[in-house]
């Protein structure tokens, strides 16, 4: 059975991956990503995102629930889909005498299909360092190089883990872009990654991984729309907290105040600042460092992990 173009290209139903200590790393998760879509997979440490992942490589078989990739079991009928992806994993661990160049005809032998070396590593930028050893190469020329692999067969489907790990500002911007125009022209990518930012920039949907559960999912924005936003502000000499207007009237759902240093969490930031702001005006005070913001994938995320502690 092949995959209708409107199908999603990955389907997970309430996968569950157990190794053999019986320590359930994945438990029972349920999502899927269209075609040209850009996926992150965010987690804490040991969350279980390379657990997840390797489930969709076929590089293992679930222990419960259902993986489906361009249609196909990935592990079960690999050789259908093996040829129609793109792997780029944590450690390449590639023979570190070679040259990229050489490392990159290797591979290239191993692909059906393969697009010419040099294309992929000129996308990567790593034209200029073709004939330097794989061991000379910094950690992240290596992760460049581990993508151009992952593209030499044209994927129709990119798995990325950690792409950007290593990498500076510049490079990871570069490869930000790389992925977009992969999406552009219809690669659908799955990534890991730690960097909220990536996630927040790069990714058109995301799932947050908690101790092997999807705590949260859907895109940047609807991740953080239900959220606090928060307000800050230090009250003037002369002016204490008790001065204030009852903050549950202005939507304020939770407070934290130190010295004259007062944080406010509103689920209505509009309304709660406007009423502060109308407050000030008429009391004639001035809120000195005035902060407002929406909650931001990192809140988020922070809160989301900040669970665990709390639980403990
Ligand atoms: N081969 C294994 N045997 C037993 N437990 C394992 C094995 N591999 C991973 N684990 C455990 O499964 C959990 C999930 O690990 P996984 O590597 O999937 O997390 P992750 O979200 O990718 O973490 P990181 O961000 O640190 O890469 C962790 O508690 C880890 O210790």
């Amino acid at each position: 059975m092949d995959s209708n173009p409107h199908d999603p290209v990955i389907e997970v139903t309430g996968l569950r991956r157990v190794y053999g200590s019986g320590f359930e790393a994945v438990r029972g998760i349920t999502f899927s990503v269209a075609r040209a879509e850009i996926f992150a997979l965010l987690g804490t440490n040991g969350a279980g995102k390379t657990s997840t992942v390797e489930l969709l490589e076929g590089l293992a078989a679930p222990a419960g629930g259902r993986v489906r990739v361009l249609g196909h079991d990935p592990h079960a009928e690999r050789a259908a889909v093996r040829p129609r992806t793109g792997v780029m994993l944590q450690e390449g661990g590639f023979p570190s005498d070679l040259t990229v160049a050489e490392t990159a005809r290797m591979w290239a032998g191993c692909v059906s299909g393969a697009r010419p070396e040099a294309e992929a590593l000129d996308r990567v930028g790593l034209t200029r360092r073709s004939g330097v050893r794989v061991k000379q190469l910094s950690g992240g020329e290596r992760r460049r190089l581990d993508l151009a692999l992952a593209l030499l067969g044209d994927p129709e489907v990119l798995f990325l883990d950690e792409p950007t790990t290593g990498l500076d500002a510049e490079g990871r911007r570069d490869t930000w872009e790389l992925v977009r125009s992969l999406r552009d022209a219809g690669t659908t990518v799955l990534l890991t990654t730690h960097y909220l930012e990536e996630a927040e920039d790069l990714a058109d949907r995301l799932a947050i991984l908690h101790e092997g559960r999807i705590a949260a999912s859907g895109t940047p924005v609807e991740v953080t729309a239900d959220r606090p936003a928060g307000i800050t502000f230090r009250l003037p000499s002369g002016y204490f907290p008790g001065d204030l207007p009852p903050l549950a009237q202005l939507g304020v759902c939770a407070h934290e105040i130190t010295g004259r240093t007062v944080h406010l969490s509103t689920r209505e930031l509009q309304r709660t600042a406007t009423g502060l702001l109308t407050w000030a005006e008429r009391a004639g005070v001035e809120l000195h460092g005035l902060d407002m913001r929406s909650a931001s994938l990192e809140e988020a995320f922070l809160q989301i992990a900040g669970e665990r502690e709390v639980a403990a």
